[in-house]
């Protein structure tokens, strides 16, 4: 067993040819340890959700390797990139993507239906009641604030016990203590269940709750801090711009 749960090696993304040709990942080599919290910074337009989103198979990479649970994802066909996905990575993003008709437990429960799976209702339950939702299991989104609607979709990531959490600027559209409660269940993700956790975010309160804080600068990793405190990532992050 390696101890990384994602391991990019020379990843590469251009986008769109000739004149509008944009190199949103450059070479880009990096590792994220096994049970470890990684934020990813960087000024807009640095490459951080491209990055985010080769590491999870949502979209694939022009060259290089991306090794997720220790397989390279860059080789997997259509089908097993889905069911890669499906089963060992999780995904949570700014706008919560919830589907508005359905319940918070029916939102939970959507990507498993989808892939024709019967979830155990005593684990949808638990996983409701971990993120502070029990008895809110038949709100609609409409019905729950901004960050209950983010903890549903913190809820529904962590369903089936990804082995990758994959969270593209999960506080971003939430007010300071909803987004506080939202990070602190990405860090007993990491600290209780081993989970490991990829976080773009943009802002330097956020990262600091990581063990480590890549910036990003032009598709290129410019800078990795160990456990920075936010003004120290406010600085560095201040000097990238
Ligand atoms: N689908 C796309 N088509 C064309 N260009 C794209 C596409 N997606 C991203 N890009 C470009 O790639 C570069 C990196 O984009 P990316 O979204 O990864 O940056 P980011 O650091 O996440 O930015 P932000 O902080 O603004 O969300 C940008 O120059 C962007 O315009």
């Amino acid at each position: 067993m390696n101890d990384h749960a994602v391991l990019m090696e020379n990843v590469t993304r251009t986008y769109g040819k000739g004149a509008t040709e944009v190199a949103a990942l450059r070479q880009v080599s990096v590792a994220f340890p096994r049970g470890g919290f990684t934020a990813v910074m960087g000024p807009s337009g640095s490459g951080k959700s491209t990055l985010l989103q080769c590491a999870s198979g949502l979209d694939r990479p022009d060259s290089g390797t991306v090794r997720v649970a220790g397989q390279d994802i860059t080789r997997l066909g259509e089908k097993e990139l889905a069911v890669l996905r499906r089963d060992r990575v999780g995904v949570i993003f700014q706008s919560f993507n919830l589907v508005a008709s359905l319940t918070a437990w029916q939102n939970v429960i959507l990507p498993s239906r989808l892939a024709r799976r019967r979830p155990d209702p005593r684990r949808v339950r638990e996983v409701l009641h971990r993120v502070g939702l029990a008895g809110r299991e038949g709100h609609r989104p409409a019905q729950l604030s901004g960050g209950q609607q983010q903890r549903v979709a913190v809820a529904r990531a962590l369903l089936d016990r990804p082995e990758v959490l994959f969270a593209d600027e999960p506080t971003g559209a939430l007010d300071r203590r909803a987004g506080h409660e939202v990070l602190a269940l990405l860090r007993e993700a990491a600290d209780a269940f081993g989970q490991t956790v990829v976080m773009v975010t943009h802002d330097p309160e956020a990262a600091a709750l990581a063990d480590r804080v890549l910036f990003l600068v032009d598709g290129r990793i410019a800078d990795v801090l160990e456990r920075p405190a936010a003004e120290r990532i406010a600085l560095r992050l201040g000097g990238l711009r």
